[in-house]
């Protein structure tokens, strides 16, 4: 299953093939990679099939993906009649079932007895720990949490989180074949919600809170996320946004937090820790990063290029229709 360019010898199955299965399902396709999905009854399969083929060629239509990447969707992704058919002679099984432990369970349980124990088995769970879930796999150094993002075919992330009993050959092995498929797997540790999950859930949180608190409501809260720190997220992390501030300004910023909301939003060790250091990010060359010298010049300069360029691409997007208020959101 290595390498970096994808690897058409590997077969999937993808089991469960809503929302996620069915991108996922198309995102392997369209490099070329055969692959069967399967649902809870042969109908399921077969009418999404057909959906995801004909989304595929509206994708390759809208200009978002190469005809011929709709091309190899409709070549290489077929329904399977059952479970067992979609298991016979893959390689890989990416299970893609609703986030219910009970039913992951039972899934898991069922493929894992159904093919051998060299066949990878990949959750898609969003937030369930996979220590909890490889004990309904058989085998469980081929398990391993591989957590995509939506939409599948266009973001590019992929967590991928080793169990403990997770083979390292294995997990490079989906690595390399991710890569391959033109993804950005990051292998990240096992707790609930993993990285992407528990940040995007903390976000939320603060944000029903700020509508509960009547602080501002939902189209205030995305309009000021999307134009104030959103805007930097596809360039920059948190870490590398807190040295770009200053980690003495954040600091600071932490102190009345704390003692407006304690614990909720209580001021992190690690940060004081670099601020005692006299590590105050970008501005004294190190922080959360070791800057080279003279770095500070390169990243101001690629930051604005990317704000500007991002300020271009969303006014020639627009912003969708999402509400009545459409005035309101700039
Ligand atoms: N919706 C999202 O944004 C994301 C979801 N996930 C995770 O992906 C998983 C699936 O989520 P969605 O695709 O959004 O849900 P969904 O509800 O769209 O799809 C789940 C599919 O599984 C099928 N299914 C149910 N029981 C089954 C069984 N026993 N055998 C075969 N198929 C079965 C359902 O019929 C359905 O088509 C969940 O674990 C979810 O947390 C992960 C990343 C993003
Ligand atoms: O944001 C994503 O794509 C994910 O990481 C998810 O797991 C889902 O959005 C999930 O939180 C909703 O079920």
């Amino acid at each position: 299953m290595g390498g970096q360019r994808a690897d058409h010898d590997v077969r999937v199955a993808v089991v469960g093939a809503g929302y996620m299965g069915g991108g996922i399902a198309q995102s392997f396709a369209a490099r070329g990679i055969d692959c069967v999905v399967v649902d809870e009854t042969a109908q399921r399969s077969r009418e999404r099939v057909r959906q995801l083929h004909e989304e595929a060629d509206e994708f390759a239509a809208d200009g978002l993906i190469p005809e011929a990447r709709a091309d190899a969707v409709r070549a290489h992704l077929r329904a399977a009649e059952s479970l067992e058919a979609a298991l016979a002679g893959v390689s890989y099984v990416a299970e893609v079932v609703p986030e219910r432990i009970e039913v992951k369970r039972t899934v898991l349980e069922r493929i894992s007895s159904s093919v051998g124990p060299e066949v990878v088995i990949g959750t898609n769970t969003s937030a369930i720990p996979i220590g909890e879930l490889a004990t309904s796999v058989t085998a469980p150094e081929r398990f391993l949490g591989v957590h995509w993002m939506n939409p599948a075919p266009f973001v590019p992330s992929v967590e991928v989180i080793p169990g403990a009993r997770t083979s390292p050959s294995v997990v490079e092995d989906v690595v390399g074949f991710l890569r391959g498929i033109g993804k950005v797997p990051t292998v990240v540790g096992d707790s609930p919600g993993f990285v992407a999950n528990r940040l995007q859930y903390a976000l939320f949180r603060e944000a029903a809170r700020l509508v509960e608190d009547g602080v501002a409501d939902p189209a205030q809260v995305d309009e000021v996320v999307r134009n104030s720190f959103g805007f930097r997220l596809p360039f920059f992390g948190p870490f590398a946004i807190a040295d770009i501030a200053g980690l003495d300004v954040y600091r600071d910023g932490f102190t009345t937090l704390e003692s407006a909301y304690g614990d909720r939003i209580g001021t992190p060790r690690m940060l004081v820790d670099q601020v005692e250091r006299g590590r105050h990010g970008l501005k004294t060359g190190q922080g959360f990063y070791e800057f080279a010298d003279g770095v500070g010049a390169d990243v101001a300069r690629y930051r604005d290029r990317a704000y500007a360029g991002l300020d271009r691409l969303r006014a020639e997007l627009g912003q969708v229709d999402l509400v009545e208020r459409r005035d309101q959101l700039r």
